[in-house]
């Protein structure tokens, strides 16, 4: 499988219309690959709190139905990394917010093949918690006959979601992410950290540059399930390519089956 993680970087300045025109571009790029990842809210921006219920969108809007064309024109899964997703049909949560951190996975036919609300809100009271309600579920997908377990940024602090998601079978993680420069030596070890413990790929997509005043921390990473890093990017803008063998996540758990020892 042959995957392209797009580390995209954008500032404050780029109209997200002008956003997604460059997006698609990048995917359109990358048609040789089996899957393209992006980072988390790179439409509405990672940490452009205000600008969110402006920029939030329909799973139908355009920001979707233009990833859903670049994935069936370059013939690639397409991770899209989130929206800030705001229902037209008006639904709304327990807290009574209309608004979801909510990734996106569409397939090469341009379907919608699965979506997942962000579980653990970052924010400590304000961001997400006070903007946006909580995802509730687990969701593990077949992704080009892998189980891909879906996930965003703060999610990789809780590493009994991704026990959840191994119980579901899954032998891959996709994280997108709008991880700051401040804390990127705990993105790199827990993106590790979950590939050892889990025994499964891991693909953590970041995002770079500076917007809204804070600075990303990019190294987007690869890595396999021994923990071993396959691509790892820099702190700018870049596309890692990297090729994963997703039969090599069920040989190494029979060659060292750690998960059949868990007693809890
Ligand atoms: O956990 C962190 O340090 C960063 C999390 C974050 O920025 C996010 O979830 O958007």
């Amino acid at each position: 499988m042959r995957i392209a993680v797009v580390q995209l970087a954008y500032d404050d300045t780029e109209s997200v219309a002008e956003r997604t025109a460059r997006v698609t571009g990048l995917v359109h790029a990358e048609s040789g690959a089996d899957l393209v990842v992006l980072p988390e809210l790179w439409s509405a921006g990672g940490f452009s709190y205000r600008d969110w219920p402006q920029r939030s969108q329909d799973l139908g809007g355009p920001v979707i139905a233009a990833l859903a064309d670049a994935a069936r024109d370059a013939g690639v899964w397409l991770h899209g990394g989130s929206i800030a997703e705001h229902p037209s049909s008006g639904e709304t949560g327990p807290e009574g917010k209309s608004l979801w951190n909510t990734s996106v996975l569409i397939a090469p036919d341009g379907r919608v093949a699965a979506t997942y609300r962000k579980i653990h809100r970052f924010g400590f009271g304000g961001g997400e918690p006070k903007l946006m309600e909580a995802g509730e579920d687990v969701v593990v997908t077949d992704l080009a006959g892998v189980q891909a377990g879906l996930s965003t940024c703060y999610d990789l602090r809780f590493p009994e979601l991704y026990r959840a998601q191994v119980d579901r079978g899954a032998a891959l993680f996709v994280i997108p992410a709008a991880w700051p420069a401040a804390r990127v030596e705990a993105w790199s070890l827990l993106l590790r950290a979950r590939a050892i413990e889990d025994q499964c790929f891991v693909i953590g997509c970041n995002t770079a540059g500076t917007h809204a005043g804070t600075e990303m921390g990019g190294h987007s990473a690869v890595i396999a399930p021994t923990g071993e890093v396959l691509a790892e990017a820099g702190t700018g803008p870049e596309v890692l390519r990297v090729d994963i063998d997703p039969a090599a996540v069920a040989e190494f758990r029979d060659a060292f089956p750690v998960l059949r020892d868990r007693r809890l």
